[in-house]
């Protein structure tokens, strides 16, 4: 192990929260910043069917199920398998969220639509600011495809989502399915880290549209879901990009094709 590893190691061992979760038997220090944002925000009830997106180790997981207790369900699915829980109305598949066949699944197993879609999902850190950015936004706007799917109307969603310069236009994005958006850092994330959690209220019941004029939709423009899930509710529109009298729509646009061109460069290295 190398002296920066050494030392990760060391600061996590005196953190606060991991020692909490430890004591607690809790999978992970992120239990807690579940538990804050549902003491701040009311999100979980008892009884609520709730479904994880990204939920390896299960912190949240077991989170959801102290709130949700024995009338309650709660599902995840990770790319990683997950250690299976004790509780039998606790279920964990492994599964990419993204793709449609996972969603399908996560549907057929669940006793009836959500009351509640959480998400703390991650991308792989590549260490540049703006493609980790980018990743989230693409991970963050899948979490709300598939949650237009899964939760029931009026249900609540939670996504984590890095901070960065799309920030704002995906929390617009949000109020067009929520009657209420708010954003929010728990106590228990690190100050150093982008992360921060938006949280949506009363879902209105509409599936997403993908001809909303949202510049970040274009990150996740080639994905299945838009392609086969989503239905073609208008024509696609041709030629230009972004909106001509839209200043900051041009912005986002130049931005979206500066991530994709670094993206590029990356996956070349
Ligand atoms: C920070 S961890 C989640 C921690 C979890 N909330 C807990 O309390 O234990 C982020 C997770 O997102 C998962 N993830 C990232 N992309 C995913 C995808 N496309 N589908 C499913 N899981 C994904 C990663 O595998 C990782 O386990």
């Amino acid at each position: 192990m190398g002296k920066k590893d050494k030392r990760w190691v060391m600061q996590r061992k005196n953190d606060f929260y991991y020692k909490l979760a430890k004591q607690n038997h809790y999978r992970s220090r992120a239990s807690y910043k579940l538990l804050q944002l549902n003491e701040k925000f009311e999100i979980i009830y008892e009884g609520d069917n709730v479904v994880d997106l990204g939920c390896a180790p299960g912190g949240w997981l077991q989170a959801s199920y102290d709130l949700v207790g024995e009338d309650g369900f709660v599902i995840g699915v990770d790319l990683q398998k997950v250690k299976p829980l004790r509780e039998e109305n606790i279920v964990a598949i492994q599964g990419d969220m993204t793709k449609k066949e996972t969603i399908n699944k996560i549907i057929d197993l669940m006793p009836s639509k959500a009351d509640v879609v959480i998400c703390d999902a991650s991308p792989n850190i590549s260490g540049v600011w703006e493609v980790d950015h980018s990743r989230s936004i693409e991970l963050s706007l899948m979490a709300l495809i598939a949650t237009t799917h899964l939760l029931r109307k009026n249900g609540n969603f939670v996504v984590k989502v890095f901070q960065g310069s799309l920030f704002d236009q995906y929390v617009q994005l949000l109020t067009k399915y929520f009657k209420k958006v708010q954003t929010t850092k728990p106590k228990a994330s690190r100050s150093v880290s982008a992360e921060v959690y938006v949280i949506g209220k009363k879902f209105l019941g509409k599936k997403f549209d993908k001809n909303t004029d949202f510049p970040i939709i274009k990150l996740i423009e080639d994905n299945e879901f838009l392609d086969r899930y989503i239905e073609e509710t208008h024509e696609k529109k041709e030629g230009n990009e972004t909106s001509d009298n839209d200043e900051d729509n041009n912005k986002n646009g130049l931005m979206i094709k500066k991530i994709k061109e670094l993206r590029g460069k990356r996956s070349k290295l």
